[in-house]
């Protein structure tokens, strides 16, 4: 039966392989690539379905892998967890964690309104005689299979929708760093990123909205805001705007201006580029940091008040005594920061121009989606055209610890809440004693296994008493100052009159001894 097979199968089968050879070998070239357009036509009009191609790497010799292959990867990743027989792992957040994806050559399928598509990977072996530098040699790509009646549906709505979930999905998991701009003594900065102005570490600041005591409405009201922005795409566009926002977070040291920073990034899932200004040469090194930056970050400047010299014009309209004192108590704050080493001298050649244009200049529209932050202890000092709206658009105050940003702590430190017995009097005290959150959290935090809720609380009453009581002293030692300047000053215009009046009285009589001479 075989044998019958072979017989007449046999010269069939030794005419195509002869036909074949004849084809490899003798056809002219042309005439071959005619004939190959001609069956893939007629191939294509019996076959229903057709396919794109997404290779790794888009062109020749180009680092970096195709934005479009990383997003579908991504996208895949979902699917091929179930789908697939054999998995792929690579590792993501520096390390850390991994994402499965197919390995090559599996199929996998995924649906669209109701259509089904299919994903394949796939991997062309590259010419060996290459040398493969800073890539895999072989070639890889996904080949994304579709009825061609689907063609539209496809090609258009469904890979945008593939590409926008594989970013998002890359942005979810990614690990949110924390850059600064601060090269240190050897110029680390720019050792760890290459060419990059800015250096990276792991952003790990645990403070979220929810660790954070304020006011829950403003507190809702910010986190609204921020949401609002980060879904105003098209807004912005609209209204012909770059997609940032500006925020100045002002109040006394110990307020939780960072915290706020950190919390935000959190919420947003966004990096921190943290611009330390004392370090930035001029303003064109400031405009090349603006460059650098990544969307869906926060570019934060710290006591921006410590950082340029913006106070020039508008001081002198003000009072000058008052002033003067300020003046004081600012620059010793200023000067207790350097001794800190929170803040830096200033060697910086940026100026006010400088910085307004680096917040809203052209250049500042660049990739988008970001938000500007700057903190101060006093804002009076800042030049008004830096803080404007527009620049600056929301100014939040954060200030000392109210009953509302007590309870957040409590709650928080000691898992204590309203109904407490100390409740009541903690809420009288805080209305009569100005304690920053910061302090209040030192109070609240249990120093050792011995310590419980109610110990915690009762130091804080304590604190708050004395807090209280050093008020009451300080203005009344700066109502006696008060008082004595007023009496001094009194006392010199009554001798600057005495002495006036005195030369008066000289001159009269010389005038006197003048015309009786006369
Ligand atoms: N509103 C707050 N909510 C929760 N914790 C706070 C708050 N304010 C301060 N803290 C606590 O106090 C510490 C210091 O706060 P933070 O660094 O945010 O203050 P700041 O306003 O930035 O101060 P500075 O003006 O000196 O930079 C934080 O680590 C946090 O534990
Ligand atoms: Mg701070």
């Amino acid at each position: 039966m075989m044998q019958d097979v072979w017989t007449q199968l046999g010269p069939t089968i030794a005419a195509i392989m002869f036909s074949w050879t004849m084809y490899q070998n003798y056809f002219p070239h042309e005439l071959r690539g005619h004939i190959r357009r001609y069956t893939d036509k007629l191939v294509s009009y019996f076959y229903p379905y057709m396919h794109i191609i997404f290779h790794e790497y888009e062109s020749e010799g180009w680092f970096e892998r195709s934005k479009a292959y990383v997003a579908i990867e991504r996208y895949l990743s979902k699917n091929s967890c179930t789908q697939a027989k054999r998995l792929k792992a690579n590792t993501v957040k520096d390390g850390q964690s991994l994402v499965l994806t197919m390995d090559d050559h599996e199929e996998i399928t995924d649906e669209y309104k109701g259509e089904k598509v299919w994903w394949i990977s796939s991997q062309k072996a590259a010419n060996r005689q290459t040398i493969a530098l800073w890539k895999e040699d072989d070639k890889r790509y996904f080949k994304l299979k579709f009825h061609r009646k689907h063609r539209e549906l496809i090609t258009n709505p469904y890979l945008k929708y593939v590409l926008d979930e594989g970013k998002a999905i890359s942005v979810r998991e990614r690990q949110r760093k924390l850059y600064t701009n601060n090269k240190g003594e050897e110029g680390g900065g720019y050792r760890y990123r290459g060419w990059r102005m800015w250096s990276g570490v792991l952003f790990e600041h645990p403070s979220t909205f929810d660790t954070l005591a304020m006011d829950p409405n403003k507190k809702q009201e910010i986190m609204d805001d921020l949401q609002t922005f980060s879904k105003s795409k098209e807004y912005y566009a609209k209204i012909g705007k770059a997609w940032k926002r500006g925020y100045l977070l002002y109040g006394p040291p110990g307020t939780g201006k960072s915290s706020m920073i950190a919390a935000m990034a959190n919420f947003m899932q966004y990096d921190v580029y943290d611009l330390e200004l004392t370090s930035v040469k001029d303003n064109t090194e400031l405009r090349k940091l603006l460059i650098d930056t990544t969307s869906k970050s926060i570019i934060v400047i710290e006591d921006i008040d410590c950082s340029l010299d913006l106070t020039g014009q508008r001081e002198k309209n003000k009072k000058k005594d008052e002033e003067d004192n300020k003046e004081k108590n600012e620059n010793d704050a200023i000067k207790e920061k350097l001794k800190r080493g929170e803040a830096k001298e200033n060697k910086s050649e940026v100026t006010l121009s400088g910085l307004l244009n680096f917040i809203d200049g052209l250049w500042s529209a660049i990739g988008g989606e970001r938000l500007i932050v700057f903190t101060t202890n006093y804002v009076e000092k800042l030049d008004p055209a830096l803080i404007r709206r527009g620049r600056m658009d929301k100014h939040i105050v954060l200030s000392y610890c109210c009953f509302e940003s007590f309870k957040v702590l409590a709650h928080n430190y000691l898992d204590v809440v309203e109904s407490y017995v100390h409740f009541p009097e903690i809420r009288r005290l805080l209305g009569e004693a100005n304690m920053t959150p910061a302090d209040i959290a030192e109070n609240l935090m249990p120093k050792s296994s011995k310590e419980n809720a109610d110990t915690c609380l009762e130091r804080l009453i304590k604190a708050l008493e004395t807090a209280k009581e050093e008020a009451k002293l300080k203005a009344e030692k700066e109502e006696e100052e008060k008082a004595k300047a007023e009496k001094e000053k009194e006392e010199k215009e009554e001798k600057k009159k005495e002495v006036a009046a005195t030369e008066e009285a000289k001159n009269a009589d010389k005038e006197n001894g003048d015309v009786s001479k006369g």
